[in-house]
């Protein structure tokens, strides 16, 4: 039973046998087979949120979410079951009848694509308001199916939460710390998705534990259900810290919290088989019992959660605009890639490994050059550079690190790339403390007043007007000499001093230097010529 729209299993409408209405599941949200990617079904949505029953009403929705192959889609065509059916003392009573509506089946291999509602609506009267709201359910794509990555199953969990009024989250045997940690991993990335980080984002959860074994310690339904899901969320004094963010994270999530447990449905509904298309005479009467229960505790209008955003009731019509948006920014790639456990593990190894590595690069350069060391001749500065690198990069490999060595490689590159980035930093410290390049600015300026003086008055007698000129650079000299200086003295207009040093360093390394430099070798050349002739 394939859940494309192309091979659908239809519910005819039928208003016989008690079972009113028809319908069959619309395929919203699309798992692309290949690219790890998703697509939204904007057309098939419209179609369900934009029905007359639902587009001006208030909506709740009901979805199931979990693991593949635990039996979700199942569950759910029993709620359809319920629904359709105005009589509750008749909704179970035909036993030969299969169980149709969204595709459910045996055996390993997943079943379930995307996101999938029902296309007809249940219009039902809220109590104690009087209101009339439009029921929908929703069916998922089972997590951790051997086709899907961490960032798929993330998706179409936290899509279904964000969307959901009441989620219903699908356990097998019981409540296991990873299926908590799961939790929290796929709720918090609804949150960042949904921007909602510091209210409340999600309404109600409820844990389904099917084929609840454990009798002695809480009895199945609604009320050991709640006892059992208090003894798993409890957060207490002396817990490790790791246990009690995950259920203080949980807690704050949601606003109500329940839990029901299920009895094992027998080995017909477990093993399948090809008799078997889900009647009840081959499902154990205890979950028969259980399935009686469980239903009004979702489903009875009393116990109907209508969906809010941010505190807002959402029509279907609304709620169009709400899937676009949520769809947009788990394809717009801006939110961070959830991890697997391993990855997660691996990438905390590794940054720990390349901080030690930075640290140990740090201590030696720190005592070398570090601020209260004299200045060091800079090319004695690149060979103890290049030394602590090397012994920071032994540091790193040396450190036991998961992940493998594709992944020690891009940190090992990191750390080189960060560590080039610390030896400028302290180069440019160790140059501060020359003090003849301390000195180069003032130095510099202060040649080009004096030759500005100088020539100013011999170019006086040939021309007034040139020697007003450099007149006039030897004033602006002198106001970047004072703005300098000031500068320096006071700590402000730092990025006006800066310019002025750059200035200063180009007319050194342009002007200045290389007539220096020839100046001192012409000079040396006739002292050895003198020296020379001398000697002959
Ligand atoms: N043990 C057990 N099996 C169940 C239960 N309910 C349904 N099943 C069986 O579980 C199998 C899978 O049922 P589905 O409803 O297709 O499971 P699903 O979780 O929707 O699977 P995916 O769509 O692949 O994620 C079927 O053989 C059902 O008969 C249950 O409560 N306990
Ligand atoms: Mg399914």
């Amino acid at each position: 039973m394939a859940t494309n729209a192309d091979d659908r299993v239809e519910i005819a409408r039928t208003e016989e046998g008690g079972r009113k209405g028809g319908g069959y599941a619309v395929q919203i949200v699309e798992g692309e087979e290949t690219g790890g990617g998703f697509k939204l079904n904007l057309e098939a949505l419209k179609q369900v949120l934009l029905h007359p029953d639902v587009v001006n009403r208030p909506v709740v929705i009901v979805s199931v979410a979990g693991a593949f192959r635990k039996g979700k889609s199942f569950l759910l065509d029993f709620m359809l079951r319920y629904l359709q059916h105005s009589d509750e003392s008749e909704w179970l009573s035909n036993k030969e009848e299969s169980l149709v509506g969204f595709s459910w089946k045996s055996g390993s291999r997943p079943d379930t694509n995307g996101i999938l509602m029902w296309s007809e609506p249940f219009v039902r009267t809220i109590p104690h308001t009087g209101e009339e709201i439009a029921l929908l359910l929703m069916d998922t794509q089972g997590a951790f199916d051997t086709r899907s990555t961490v960032k798929q199953n993330a998706t179409i969990f936290a899509l279904s939460t964000m969307l959901s009024s009441i989620q219903i989250y699908n356990l097998m045997s019981q409540i296991q710390e990873n299926d908590l940690q799961h939790l929290q991993l796929f709720t918090e990335y609804a949150r960042l998705a949904s921007d909602y980080l510091s209210e409340k984002p999600f309404q109600s959860l409820m844990f389904l534990v099917r084929d609840w074994y454990h009798l002695g310690d809480n009895k199945y339904g609604d009320s050991g259900g709640g006892e059992y899901l208090q003894s798993v969320l409890e957060v207490h004094y002396g817990q490790q810290e790791e246990l009690s963010v995950t259920r203080k994270h949980i807690y704050f999530c949601f606003d109500d919290i329940r839990c029901y447990l299920m009895p094992h449905p027998g080995m017909k509904v477990a093993v399948g088989g090809k008799e078997f298309s889900g009647q009840l005479k081959h499902i154990d009467e205890d979950f028969v019992d259980h399935l009686k229960q469980l239903m009004p505790t979702i489903l009875d209008p009393v116990n109907l959660v209508v969906k809010k955003i941010s505190g807002n009731v959402i029509t279907g019509k609304k709620l169009v605009h709400y899937v676009e948006s949520y769809v947009k920014i788990f394809q717009a790639g801006e939110l961070p890639e959830p991890k697997s456990m391993l990855e997660a593990t691996a990438e905390a190894n590794h940054l720990a490994a390349k901080d030690d590595s930075l640290d140990s690069y740090k201590r030696t350069m720190d005592e070398i050059c570090g601020p209260t060391t004299p200045f060091l001749n800079p090319d004695e500065l690149a060979v103890s550079h290049s030394q602590a690198k090397e012994d920071s990069l032994n540091v790193f490999k040396l450190i036991k690190k998961m992940g493998g060595n594709i992944m020690s490689e891009k940190y090992e590159l990191l750390l080189d790339e960060e560590i080039e980035k610390l030896f400028l930093d302290y180069s440019k410290t160790n140059d501060n403390k020359n003090i003849f390049m301390a000195a180069r600015t003032p130095a510099v300026l202060t040649t080009i007043v004096v030759i500005c003086y100088l020539s100013s008055g011999v170019v006086g007698l040939i021309s007034g007007f040139l020697a007003n000129l450099i007149l006039i650079l030897l004033g602006v000299t002198l106001l970047l000499l004072t703005v300098w200086a000031v500068s320096r003295y006071t700590g402000q207009y730092r990025d006006l001093a800066s310019m002025i040093d750059s200035l200063a360093s180009f007319i050194f390394e342009e002007a200045i230097y290389p007539y220096y430099k020839s100046a001192i070798t012409r000079g040396s050349r006739t002292i050895m010529k003198q020296v020379v002739k001398q000697r002959i």
